[in-house]
């Protein structure tokens, strides 16, 4: 049995006679130990998505299961036992800032009943799990965000949650924190078996620790699927454009940078090549420039990590002539690289 299945999902807003269609017949399913990546761009539905998981937000059709067990059907008690499992963190950390950090951890166990000293024990187990244990009398606001959001994390994992949703969790952090608290949740996952779902609009938190990833665009679910295969053949036009926006070294999206990289090679036939760390590309490239004797622009080329495994990815630009670039793009196949076409339009 899948952990979360979502089946033919709508959800419609009714605002001040405007009609808005934020999801669209959604389709999925998430298995008990995944980490799963939903990523789209502003406004394509992501955080209303997420809030259907747990039924905050209730679907307008379709339907929600975890472990099988269809949220639609709960009274509102049950719905609350059930969320207990759903745990969620946010990218403004949500943290209680007139509560110290234990404070702040032993809240939620509090609530459920969990007696005062035994509350305590188990933040402080969780302090340590989140390498915080010098801060349980610091206040939110004489941490850095990074710690704030380990302390969100701490109190997320105090009901023992079987999911972790995370909605935007390391957008607000610098790429360093954002790597940790990365680390820290790839950590929670394999250490407690949890579930975790990771809402963002950035392809480099993807691909760092995703082992799987929808993308959405526009209320749709337009393509689904392993990390690696879609990061390797991406077949949808935002999946691409998601890809091409991804930054090398820092993980921000460079947007800036990007638009003028494409506005230079627009026009260009773009092949984007992507091969595992191991491949000797350079050879190939080399060689087939000597046999064609025409020389190939590099507009990019990096090394991405791909869920722990080095990912090279090169964007060439083909000369004019259509006669070589097929020519060219066959020699390349042929190398054993994988090849495909840059053909969209970015802003
Ligand atoms: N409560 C609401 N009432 C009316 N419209 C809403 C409501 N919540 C979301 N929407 C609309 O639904 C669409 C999807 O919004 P949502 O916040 O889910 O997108 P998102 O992908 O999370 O965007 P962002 O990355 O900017 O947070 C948007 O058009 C938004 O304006």
């Amino acid at each position: 049995m899948s952990e979360i299945e979502v089946k033919h999902l709508t959800k419609t807003f009714e605002q001040k006679g405007l009609h808005v269609e934020a999801l669209k017949d959604i389709n999925l399913t998430i298995e008990a130990g995944d980490i799963y990546g939903i990523i789209g761009m502003s406004g394509a539905g992501k955080s209303t998505l997420v809030r259907c998981l747990n039924y905050l937000e209730r679907p307008t059709e379709g339907q929600v299961l975890i472990e099988g067990k269809d949220l639609g059907n709960l009274s509102e008690k049950e719905l609350r036992k059930q969320r207990s499992d759903i745990a969620m963190i946010f990218q403004h950390f949500n943290l209680l800032m007139q509560k110290n950090v234990i404070d702040n951890i032993c809240f939620p166990l509090q609530i459920q009943g969990v007696g005062k000293k035994e509350a305590k024990e188990k933040a402080r187990e969780l302090l340590k799990t989140v390498g915080l244990e010098d801060k349980e009398k610091a206040y939110p606001a004489q941490l850095s965000g990074g710690q704030k959001q380990r302390v969100a994390i701490a109190r997320a994992l105090a009901s023992n949650p079987k999911i972790l949703l995370c909605d935007e969790a390391t957008s607000a952090l610098d790429p360093q924190t954002t790597a940790s608290i990365l680390e820290l949740l790839k950590h929670i996952n394999e250490e407690f078996g949890i579930t975790i779902v990771i809402i963002t609009h950035q392809m480099s938190v993807i691909r760092e620790i995703c082992n799987r990833v929808a993308i959405i665009e526009r209320g749709a679910l337009v393509e689904n699927g392993l990390v690696e295969d879609i990061f390797s053949h991406p077949k949808s036009r935002a999946a691409r454009e998601l890809i091409l926006k991804d930054s090398p070294e820092t993980g921000i999206r460079r947007e800036g940078r990007t638009a003028a990289l494409m506005d230079r090679i627009q026009g260009d036939r773009k092949l984007r090549i992507v091969f595992s760390g191991q491949s000797a590309f350079e050879p190939v490239i080399a060689n087939m420039i000597l046999k064609f004797g025409t020389p190939v622009n590099i507009w990019r080329a990096d090394t991405k990590n791909v869920g722990g495994v080095a990912k090279g990815e090169m964007i060439l630009g083909l000369p004019d002539d259509r006669h070589l670039q097929v020519d060219m793009e066959q020699y390349l196949t042929e190398h054993g690289l994988a090849v495909e076409e840059v053909t969209e339009d970015v802003e």
